[in-house]
């Protein structure tokens, strides 16, 4: 992954352990919360439905199934929308973390093509925190946890309070 200096942590910034394990969009749904994630929330007929599987304190995994209504090209699923599915998992990692932040920067790296019918598991870890700034690190690869990488991406996070996410911010 070619990252620039910007999602690039710098020399000395720790990597954090702790594992908050992974909010479920239906731990969110269960607190009154949230629902409607264009990533992850199982109602959002068009959204990708990110499944999130697992979190260790250093990797995240997750996988979506890319349907005809994710085609960029015809019978290809679109850059963007890969491009989203990297901010999804990068995002989960971060707050799996404990840390309540929000995408700043998001650099992608496309490698092969990913037809439609496809499941693209992902996996994102973190790889650095200086003050507010959380680097991280993500893959997307192609039909098996395995497989070849058609997808990566480098990020910077920024933490963020919780009045970000409301009318007052
Ligand atoms: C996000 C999910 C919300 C859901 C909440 C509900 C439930 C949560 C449950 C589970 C969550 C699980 C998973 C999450 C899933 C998905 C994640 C999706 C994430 C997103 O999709 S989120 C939407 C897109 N995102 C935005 O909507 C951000 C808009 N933006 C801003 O809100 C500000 O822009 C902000 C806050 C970024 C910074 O603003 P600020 O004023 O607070 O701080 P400041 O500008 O000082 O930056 C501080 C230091 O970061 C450096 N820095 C900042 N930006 C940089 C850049 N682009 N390049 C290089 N460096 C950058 C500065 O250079 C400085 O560095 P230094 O300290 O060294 O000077």
């Amino acid at each position: 992954m070619t990252a620039s200096p910007a999602t690039t942590p710098p020399p000395g910034a720790r990597i954090p352990t702790q594992d908050l394990g992974l909010i479920s969009p239906d731990d969110l749904r269960s607190a009154g919360i949230y629902d409607g994630c264009f990533g992850c929330g199982k109602d959002v007929a068009d959204g990708l439905q990110v499944e999130r599987t697992s979190s260790d304190g250093t990797f995240v995994h997750g996988h979506f199934h890319v349907g005809d209504r994710h085609q960029g090209a015809p019978g290809l699923a679109h850059g963007g929308l890969l491009a989203t599915a990297m901010d999804e998992i990068l995002g989960t990692a971060a707050w799996s973390l404990g840390r309540m932040a929000v995408t700043g920067r998001l650099e992608t790296d496309y490698r092969m093509p990913v037809p439609v019918g496809s499941t693209v598991y992902l996996k994102a870890w973190c790889t650095g925190v200086e003050g507010r700034k959380i680097y991280l690190r993500s893959e997307g690869r192609l039909n098996d946890p395995d497989g070849p990488i058609a997808v990566e991406a480098a990020a910077l996070f920024v933490e963020v309070p919780a009045v970000h996410f409301t009318q007052e911010r």
